[in-house]
Protein backbone atom coordinates (compact mmCIF):
# COMPACT_ATOMS: atom_id res chain seq x y z
CA UNK A 1 0.00 0.00 0.00
CA UNK A 2 2.79 2.07 -1.16
CA UNK A 3 0.56 5.37 -1.85
CA UNK A 4 -1.50 4.99 1.29
CA UNK A 5 -0.81 6.96 4.80
CA UNK A 6 -2.08 6.54 8.05
CA UNK A 7 -3.77 8.92 9.13
CA UNK A 8 -6.78 9.61 11.72
CA UNK A 9 -9.96 11.29 12.27
CA UNK A 10 -8.25 14.85 13.42
CA UNK A 11 -7.80 15.21 9.54
CA UNK A 12 -11.66 16.06 8.86
CA UNK A 13 -12.08 18.76 11.66
CA UNK A 14 -13.56 21.68 9.86
CA UNK A 15 -15.81 19.38 7.57
CA UNK A 16 -19.51 20.36 9.25
CA UNK A 17 -19.66 24.01 6.89
CA UNK A 18 -17.58 21.93 4.03
CA UNK A 19 -20.07 21.63 0.85
CA UNK A 20 -22.28 19.21 0.18
CA UNK A 21 -21.24 16.15 -1.88
CA UNK A 22 -24.11 14.18 -1.13
CA UNK A 23 -27.92 15.15 -0.33
CA UNK A 24 -30.58 12.59 0.42
CA UNK A 25 -34.09 13.83 1.66
CA UNK A 26 -37.07 12.75 2.61
CA UNK A 27 -36.28 9.18 0.75
CA UNK A 28 -38.66 6.38 1.23
CA UNK A 29 -38.99 2.71 -0.61
CA UNK A 30 -41.72 0.46 0.22
CA UNK A 31 -41.70 -3.02 -1.23
CA UNK A 32 -45.47 -3.62 -1.69
CA UNK A 33 -46.65 -3.45 2.65
CA UNK A 34 -43.26 -3.18 3.62
CA UNK A 35 -41.39 0.07 3.89
CA UNK A 36 -38.18 -1.06 4.14
CA UNK A 37 -36.85 2.83 4.18
CA UNK A 38 -38.64 5.83 5.83
CA UNK A 39 -38.40 9.51 5.15
CA UNK A 40 -34.42 8.92 5.59
CA UNK A 41 -32.59 12.18 5.12
CA UNK A 42 -29.02 12.54 5.26
CA UNK A 43 -25.98 14.77 3.89
CA UNK A 44 -22.52 13.85 3.30
CA UNK A 45 -19.73 16.82 3.20
CA UNK A 46 -16.62 16.88 1.23
CA UNK A 47 -13.91 15.45 3.70
CA UNK A 48 -16.12 13.56 5.85
CA UNK A 49 -16.65 9.58 6.35
CA UNK A 50 -19.80 8.77 7.33
CA UNK A 51 -20.93 5.71 9.01
CA UNK A 52 -24.75 3.84 8.37
CA UNK A 53 -25.06 1.43 10.85
CA UNK A 54 -28.63 -0.34 12.46
CA UNK A 55 -29.25 -4.02 13.17
CA UNK A 56 -30.24 -6.89 10.47
CA UNK A 57 -33.13 -5.51 8.00
CA UNK A 58 -32.67 -2.21 8.98
CA UNK A 59 -32.94 -0.90 5.19
CA UNK A 60 -29.35 -0.01 4.81
CA UNK A 61 -28.36 -1.27 1.99
CA UNK A 62 -32.06 -0.86 0.59
CA UNK A 63 -31.11 3.07 1.52
CA UNK A 64 -27.48 2.36 -0.76
CA UNK A 65 -29.66 1.30 -3.35
CA UNK A 66 -31.87 4.14 -3.55
CA UNK A 67 -29.03 6.41 -3.49
CA UNK A 68 -27.16 4.95 -6.36
CA UNK A 69 -30.28 4.59 -8.59
CA UNK A 70 -30.30 1.10 -8.25
CA UNK A 71 -34.07 1.66 -6.99
CA UNK A 72 -36.18 4.08 -7.87
CA UNK A 73 -37.50 5.84 -4.47
CA UNK A 74 -41.39 5.77 -3.73
CA UNK A 75 -40.54 9.45 -1.94
CA UNK A 76 -37.94 11.48 -2.22
CA UNK A 77 -34.73 12.62 -4.02
CA UNK A 78 -30.98 12.26 -3.86
CA UNK A 79 -28.45 15.40 -4.96
CA UNK A 80 -25.06 15.06 -5.88
CA UNK A 81 -23.13 18.51 -5.42
CA UNK A 82 -26.64 19.93 -5.99
CA UNK A 83 -27.84 18.52 -8.82
CA UNK A 84 -30.90 16.16 -8.70
CA UNK A 85 -29.80 12.42 -9.62
CA UNK A 86 -31.77 10.60 -12.13
CA UNK A 87 -32.15 7.15 -10.67
CA UNK A 88 -29.98 5.45 -12.80
CA UNK A 89 -26.90 3.60 -11.77
CA UNK A 90 -24.72 4.50 -15.01
CA UNK A 91 -25.81 7.73 -14.64
CA UNK A 92 -25.04 8.24 -11.19
CA UNK A 93 -21.62 6.69 -11.35
CA UNK A 94 -21.11 8.91 -14.20
CA UNK A 95 -22.15 12.16 -12.10
CA UNK A 96 -19.31 10.92 -9.63
CA UNK A 97 -21.31 8.52 -6.71
CA UNK A 98 -19.18 4.77 -6.48
CA UNK A 99 -19.91 2.10 -4.70
CA UNK A 100 -18.83 -1.59 -3.37
CA UNK A 101 -21.20 -4.09 -2.79
CA UNK A 102 -22.32 -6.67 0.40
CA UNK A 103 -21.74 -9.58 -2.27
CA UNK A 104 -18.48 -9.05 -3.82
CA UNK A 105 -19.11 -8.28 -7.34
CA UNK A 106 -16.03 -8.87 -9.53
CA UNK A 107 -15.68 -10.52 -12.83
CA UNK A 108 -13.74 -13.60 -11.50
CA UNK A 109 -12.14 -14.84 -14.76
CA UNK A 110 -10.61 -11.63 -15.77
CA UNK A 111 -7.50 -10.15 -14.12
CA UNK A 112 -7.18 -7.69 -11.54
CA UNK A 113 -5.58 -5.02 -13.44
CA UNK A 114 -9.04 -5.81 -15.87
CA UNK A 115 -11.38 -5.32 -13.30
CA UNK A 116 -9.95 -2.05 -12.32
CA UNK A 117 -10.22 -1.18 -16.55
CA UNK A 118 -13.58 -1.96 -16.61
CA UNK A 119 -14.61 0.50 -13.39
CA UNK A 120 -12.89 3.12 -15.89
CA UNK A 121 -14.88 2.42 -18.91
CA UNK A 122 -17.44 5.83 -17.45
CA UNK A 123 -14.02 8.23 -17.44
CA UNK A 124 -12.89 6.86 -21.05
CA UNK A 125 -14.16 9.18 -24.14
CA UNK A 126 -12.92 6.31 -26.93
CA UNK A 127 -16.11 5.25 -28.79
CA UNK A 128 -16.97 1.64 -30.35
CA UNK A 129 -15.33 2.54 -33.74
CA UNK A 130 -11.94 3.72 -31.94
CA UNK A 131 -11.82 0.58 -29.80
CA UNK A 132 -12.86 -1.93 -33.26
CA UNK A 133 -9.80 -0.38 -35.05
CA UNK A 134 -7.83 0.09 -32.21
CA UNK A 135 -6.40 3.68 -34.00
CA UNK A 136 -4.31 5.84 -32.35
CA UNK A 137 -6.77 7.60 -30.35
CA UNK A 138 -8.13 4.25 -28.82
CA UNK A 139 -3.95 3.19 -28.16
CA UNK A 140 -3.25 6.07 -26.27
CA UNK A 141 -6.74 6.18 -23.76
CA UNK A 142 -5.86 2.96 -23.24
CA UNK A 143 -2.35 3.24 -22.40
CA UNK A 144 -3.80 6.14 -20.15
CA UNK A 145 -6.63 3.88 -18.09
CA UNK A 146 -3.54 1.05 -17.81
CA UNK A 147 -1.00 3.52 -15.92
CA UNK A 148 -4.36 5.19 -14.03
CA UNK A 149 -5.30 1.37 -12.97
CA UNK A 150 -2.10 0.65 -12.10
CA UNK A 151 -1.66 3.68 -9.59
CA UNK A 152 -5.03 2.41 -8.10
CA UNK A 153 -3.73 -1.06 -8.03
CA UNK A 154 -0.56 0.39 -6.37
CA UNK A 155 -2.84 2.35 -3.46
CA UNK A 156 -4.70 -0.48 -2.45
CA UNK A 157 -1.71 -2.90 -2.23
CA UNK A 158 -2.00 -5.28 -5.16
CA UNK A 159 -0.03 -4.07 -7.85
CA UNK A 160 2.74 -7.20 -7.98
CA UNK A 161 -1.11 -9.06 -8.51
CA UNK A 162 -2.11 -6.97 -11.78
CA UNK A 163 -2.11 -9.99 -13.74
CA UNK A 164 -3.23 -13.09 -11.79
CA UNK A 165 -7.40 -13.78 -12.14
CA UNK A 166 -9.36 -12.11 -9.61
CA UNK A 167 -10.77 -15.25 -8.71
CA UNK A 168 -7.65 -16.31 -7.19
CA UNK A 169 -7.41 -13.38 -4.41
CA UNK A 170 -7.83 -14.41 -1.18
CA UNK A 171 -11.13 -12.59 0.24
CA UNK A 172 -9.72 -9.69 1.57
CA UNK A 173 -7.41 -8.66 -1.43
CA UNK A 174 -11.34 -9.39 -3.52
CA UNK A 175 -12.63 -6.40 -1.39
CA UNK A 176 -9.73 -4.13 -1.74
CA UNK A 177 -10.00 -5.21 -5.77
CA UNK A 178 -13.45 -4.00 -5.84
CA UNK A 179 -12.57 -0.67 -3.78
CA UNK A 180 -9.73 -0.47 -6.88
CA UNK A 181 -12.19 -0.48 -9.28
CA UNK A 182 -14.67 1.61 -7.93
CA UNK A 183 -12.22 4.25 -7.48
CA UNK A 184 -11.59 3.63 -11.49
CA UNK A 185 -14.51 5.95 -11.88
CA UNK A 186 -13.09 9.08 -10.35
CA UNK A 187 -15.61 9.49 -8.04
CA UNK A 188 -16.38 12.54 -5.14
CA UNK A 189 -18.09 10.29 -3.42
CA UNK A 190 -17.60 6.62 -2.35
CA UNK A 191 -20.19 4.07 -1.05
CA UNK A 192 -19.15 1.27 0.74
CA UNK A 193 -21.49 -1.66 1.52
CA UNK A 194 -19.73 -3.68 4.75
CA UNK A 195 -15.77 -3.32 3.33
CA UNK A 196 -14.62 -5.72 6.28
CA UNK A 197 -17.24 -8.60 6.25
CA UNK A 198 -15.20 -11.55 6.25
CA UNK A 199 -11.87 -9.92 7.37
CA UNK A 200 -9.72 -10.83 10.56
CA UNK A 201 -8.53 -8.23 12.30
CA UNK A 202 -5.25 -7.06 10.35
CA UNK A 203 -7.35 -7.19 7.27
CA UNK A 204 -9.76 -4.39 9.11
CA UNK A 205 -6.97 -2.53 10.35
CA UNK A 206 -5.56 -2.15 7.00
CA UNK A 207 -9.22 -1.43 5.36
CA UNK A 208 -9.45 1.34 7.93
CA UNK A 209 -6.04 2.84 6.72
CA UNK A 210 -7.03 2.79 3.42
CA UNK A 211 -10.69 4.02 3.80
CA UNK A 212 -8.72 7.45 5.91
CA UNK A 213 -6.41 7.80 2.78
CA UNK A 214 -9.27 7.73 0.48
CA UNK A 215 -10.97 10.42 2.26
CA UNK A 216 -7.06 12.35 2.25
CA UNK A 217 -7.73 12.01 -1.78
CA UNK A 218 -10.75 14.46 -1.65
CA UNK A 219 -12.79 11.67 -1.70
CA UNK A 220 -15.92 11.84 0.43
CA UNK A 221 -17.14 7.94 1.71
CA UNK A 222 -19.85 6.92 3.40
CA UNK A 223 -20.00 3.29 5.26
CA UNK A 224 -22.29 0.61 6.54
CA UNK A 225 -20.51 -1.83 8.72
CA UNK A 226 -21.41 -3.85 11.23
CA UNK A 227 -17.87 -3.91 12.99
CA UNK A 228 -18.83 -0.66 15.72
CA UNK A 229 -15.28 -0.81 16.56
CA UNK A 230 -14.47 -0.14 13.18
CA UNK A 231 -17.07 2.58 12.65
CA UNK A 232 -16.69 4.23 15.85
CA UNK A 233 -12.90 5.02 15.02
CA UNK A 234 -13.46 5.82 11.55
CA UNK A 235 -16.50 8.08 10.74
CA UNK A 236 -16.75 11.68 11.45
CA UNK A 237 -20.58 11.53 12.26
CA UNK A 238 -22.93 8.08 12.19
CA UNK A 239 -26.04 7.66 11.20
CA UNK A 240 -28.13 4.77 12.98
CA UNK A 241 -31.37 3.29 10.64
CA UNK A 242 -34.15 1.22 12.73
CA UNK A 243 -37.14 -0.10 11.31
CA UNK A 244 -36.26 1.69 7.83
CA UNK A 245 -36.32 5.33 9.99
CA UNK A 246 -32.84 7.50 10.90
CA UNK A 247 -33.03 7.53 14.56
CA UNK A 248 -30.31 9.25 15.87
CA UNK A 249 -27.32 10.76 14.17
CA UNK A 250 -24.13 12.25 15.43
CA UNK A 251 -20.42 11.41 16.34
CA UNK A 252 -19.33 8.61 17.47
CA UNK A 253 -19.68 9.43 21.24
CA UNK A 254 -23.04 10.83 20.79
CA UNK A 255 -24.58 7.54 18.89
CA UNK A 256 -22.77 5.16 21.50
CA UNK A 257 -24.00 7.25 24.42
CA UNK A 258 -27.22 6.98 23.24
CA UNK A 259 -29.86 4.24 24.79
CA UNK A 260 -31.87 4.33 22.16
CA UNK A 261 -29.01 3.03 19.98
CA UNK A 262 -27.74 0.18 22.81
CA UNK A 263 -31.79 -0.59 22.73
CA UNK A 264 -32.46 -1.17 19.02
CA UNK A 265 -29.62 -3.56 19.29
CA UNK A 266 -30.57 -5.36 21.75
CA UNK A 267 -34.25 -5.95 20.78
CA UNK A 268 -35.20 -3.24 24.06
CA UNK A 269 -38.65 -1.80 23.09
CA UNK A 270 -37.94 2.08 24.41
CA UNK A 271 -40.50 5.01 24.16
CA UNK A 272 -41.13 6.68 20.41
CA UNK A 273 -39.63 3.63 18.52
CA UNK A 274 -40.00 3.86 15.09
CA UNK A 275 -43.12 1.46 14.61
CA UNK A 276 -43.82 1.67 18.56
CA UNK A 277 -47.38 3.50 17.70
CA UNK A 278 -48.50 1.02 15.21
CA UNK A 279 -47.64 -1.59 17.82
CA UNK A 280 -49.26 -0.14 20.63
CA UNK A 281 -52.46 0.04 18.54
CA UNK A 282 -52.78 -2.90 17.17
CA UNK A 283 -52.38 -4.27 20.63
CA UNK A 284 -54.70 -2.34 22.26
CA UNK A 285 -57.21 -3.17 19.49
CA UNK A 286 -56.24 -7.27 19.85
CA UNK A 287 -57.21 -6.63 23.72
CA UNK A 288 -60.26 -4.91 23.27
CA UNK A 289 -61.57 -7.56 20.41
CA UNK A 290 -60.17 -10.04 22.97
CA UNK A 291 -62.22 -8.65 26.15
CA UNK A 292 -65.60 -8.37 23.39
CA UNK A 293 -65.49 -12.47 22.56
CA UNK A 294 -65.50 -12.30 26.46
CA UNK A 295 -67.86 -10.34 27.38
CA UNK A 296 -71.03 -10.59 28.98
CA UNK A 297 -74.31 -10.67 27.45
CA UNK A 298 -75.31 -7.49 28.32
CA UNK A 299 -72.35 -6.00 26.43
CA UNK A 300 -73.16 -7.34 23.11
CA UNK A 301 -74.86 -4.34 22.11
CA UNK A 302 -72.71 -1.85 22.83
CA UNK A 303 -69.97 -3.59 21.40
CA UNK A 304 -72.09 -3.86 18.24
CA UNK A 305 -71.75 -0.32 17.70
CA UNK A 306 -68.10 0.52 18.57
CA UNK A 307 -66.99 -2.64 16.69
CA UNK A 308 -66.48 -1.52 12.96
CA UNK A 309 -63.93 1.08 14.32
CA UNK A 310 -62.33 -0.34 17.31
CA UNK A 311 -61.43 -3.97 16.12
CA UNK A 312 -57.80 -5.14 15.25
CA UNK A 313 -56.99 -3.87 11.85
CA UNK A 314 -58.28 -6.83 9.21
CA UNK A 315 -55.61 -8.66 6.88
CA UNK A 316 -55.85 -6.80 3.96
CA UNK A 317 -55.34 -2.93 5.96
CA UNK A 318 -52.00 -2.12 4.59
CA UNK A 319 -49.08 -1.64 6.85
CA UNK A 320 -48.35 1.86 8.14
CA UNK A 321 -47.14 4.17 5.68
CA UNK A 322 -48.02 2.01 2.99
CA UNK A 323 -50.93 3.58 0.51
CA UNK A 324 -48.81 5.09 -1.84
CA UNK A 325 -47.01 2.14 -2.22
CA UNK A 326 -45.87 1.93 -6.03
CA UNK A 327 -42.69 1.24 -8.61
CA UNK A 328 -41.01 -1.48 -6.23
CA UNK A 329 -41.63 -4.11 -9.03
CA UNK A 330 -40.49 -2.84 -11.52
CA UNK A 331 -36.95 -1.49 -9.45
CA UNK A 332 -36.48 -4.63 -7.89
CA UNK A 333 -33.55 -6.16 -9.00
CA UNK A 334 -32.34 -9.89 -8.58
CA UNK A 335 -29.67 -9.28 -5.77
CA UNK A 336 -29.13 -6.28 -4.93
CA UNK A 337 -27.27 -6.37 -1.88
N1 LIG B 1 -35.99 -6.28 -3.24
C1 LIG B 1 -36.69 -6.39 -2.12
N2 LIG B 1 -37.97 -6.78 -2.14
C2 LIG B 1 -38.69 -6.87 -1.00
N3 LIG B 1 -38.21 -6.61 0.24
C3 LIG B 1 -36.93 -6.23 0.32
C4 LIG B 1 -36.10 -6.09 -0.84
N4 LIG B 1 -34.87 -5.68 -0.45
C5 LIG B 1 -34.92 -5.57 0.88
N5 LIG B 1 -36.15 -5.90 1.34
C6 LIG B 1 -36.58 -5.87 2.74
O1 LIG B 1 -36.32 -4.56 3.21
C7 LIG B 1 -35.87 -4.61 4.56
C8 LIG B 1 -34.54 -3.93 4.66
O2 LIG B 1 -33.55 -4.75 4.06
P1 LIG B 1 -32.05 -4.28 3.84
O3 LIG B 1 -31.35 -5.39 3.12
O4 LIG B 1 -32.02 -2.95 3.21
O5 LIG B 1 -31.54 -4.18 5.35
P2 LIG B 1 -30.06 -4.01 5.87
O6 LIG B 1 -30.11 -3.02 6.96
O7 LIG B 1 -29.13 -3.75 4.74
O8 LIG B 1 -29.77 -5.46 6.48
P3 LIG B 1 -28.40 -6.27 6.67
O9 LIG B 1 -27.60 -5.54 7.71
O10 LIG B 1 -28.84 -7.61 7.13
O11 LIG B 1 -27.72 -6.31 5.33
C9 LIG B 1 -35.83 -6.08 4.96
O12 LIG B 1 -37.04 -6.37 5.62
C10 LIG B 1 -35.75 -6.80 3.63
O13 LIG B 1 -36.33 -8.07 3.71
Amino acid sequence: MNAMTTTTKETATGTATAAPVLEASGVTMRFGGLTAVREVDLTVREGEIVGLIGPNGAGKTTFFNCLTGLYVPTEGQVSYKGTVLPPKPHLVTQAGIARTFQNIRLFSNMTVLENVLVGRHTRTKEGLWSALLRGPGFKKAEAASRERAMELLEFVGLASKAEHLARNLPYGEQRKLEIARALASDPGLLLLDEPTAGMNQSETRTTEELVFAIRDRGIAVLVIEHDMKFIFKLCDRVAVLVQGEKLVEGTSEVVQGDERVVAAYLGTPYEGAPGAEEAAEVEAAEAHAAAATTAPEDDAEAGEDTAPEDTAPSDDTPAAGTGKASGADSTTEGDSK
